[in-house]
């Protein structure tokens, strides 16, 4: 990939006054990793909606809107100060969700190793979660095995109320894992984004990273009222019409002020 200029962050905010990302150090936070309580002290955006979590929907794209190469192959759109950046807001919420199209092609950490080391005080590390409606998630991922070896938090997985015997299984071993199963009502297939997000403030979730992939970005855009702010990191660079893209019809039918 050619480098046409340095990377340019693209910082819009949806909804007038709710711009709640002044420039600012990464804060030193106390490490938090309890499992049993999700109303951490950290300073986090605060949804103007109390029944939902902040939503900041943050992601890396070329400048023809691709997120992924040929095939979902992961690329490092980010340059090193925006991955920075990019650690930092983690640092900043009480949850970061992918898909599981991201889970299994990219095999993330979704931690802030990224950030400065501090002494005597660790980063608050936001909770990952994952989409997954019929619980695919490999019982050997990153996320779970740094739960499992002190090194992230405990996952939630999200999954489609089901009474498959198969998914029932699945739900067992992810458990016996470590990690947390969440049952959500599905729409046309999919996970109800709205159910999603009053689940997920009941629970104690404040703020929520959605970090992508193609899928989740897209159904982010397209459900109004869900998203507060939006960061895109545009790298200076062209991947092609064969790279993964979120789709460029969407921004309108999200009823979406860019300002
Ligand atoms: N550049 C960047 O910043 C980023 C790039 N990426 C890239 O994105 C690619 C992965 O994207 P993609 O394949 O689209 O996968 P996604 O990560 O978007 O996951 C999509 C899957 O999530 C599940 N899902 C459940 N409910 C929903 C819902 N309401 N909306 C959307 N998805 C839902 C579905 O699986 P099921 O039906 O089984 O539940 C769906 O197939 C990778 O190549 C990765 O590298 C990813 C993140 C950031
Ligand atoms: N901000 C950003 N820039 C890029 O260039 C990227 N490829 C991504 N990808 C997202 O980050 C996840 C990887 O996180 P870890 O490095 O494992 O912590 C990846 O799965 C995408 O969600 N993001």
């Amino acid at each position: 990939m050619e480098q046409l200029f340095p990377p340019v962050f693209l910082l819009r905010t949806l909804l007038p006054g709710h711009n709640q990302f002044a420039p600012g150090p990464p804060v030193a936070l106390y490490d938090k990793r309890s499992d049993t309580n999700d109303q951490y002290k950290i300073p986090t955006p605060t949804s103007p909606d109390p029944a939902k979590p902040y939503v900041t929907l943050t992601f890396a794209q070329s400048l023809d809107a691709k997120i992924a190469g040929v095939g979902g192959k992961q690329l490092t759109l980010s340059g090193k100060d925006s991955m920075v950046m990019t650690h930092w807001m983690r640092t900043m919420h009480d949850a970061i969700m992918i898909g599981i199209g991201t889970a299994l092609n990219d095999n993330p950490q979704l931690n802030t190793r990224h950030l400065p080391a501090l002494s005597g005080s660790k980063y608050h590390l936001p909770r990952p979660i994952i989409l997954d409606s019929s619980l695919r998630l490999p019982l050997d991922c990153k996320l779970i095995q740094n739960y499992k070896e002190g090194r992230g938090r405990r996952p939630w997985v999200i999954g489609q109320v089901s009474e498959n015997s198969d998914w029932v299984t699945r739900k067992q071993a992810l458990e016996a894992a470590g990690a947390r199963v969440i049952e959500v009502k599905g729409e046309n297939g999919r996970i109800s984004i709205p159910v999603l997000l009053t689940t997920l403030r009941t629970l104690g979730i404040r703020s929520l990273m959605v970090e992508g992939g193609a899928q989740v970005i897209r159904s982010f855009f397209a459900e109004a009222n869900s998203v507060n702010t939006i960061i895109v990191t545009v790298a200076p660079t062209f991947v092609g019409n064969d790279g993964v893209g979120y789709g460029d019809d969407l921004v309108s039918t999200a009823g979406c002020a860019v300002v």
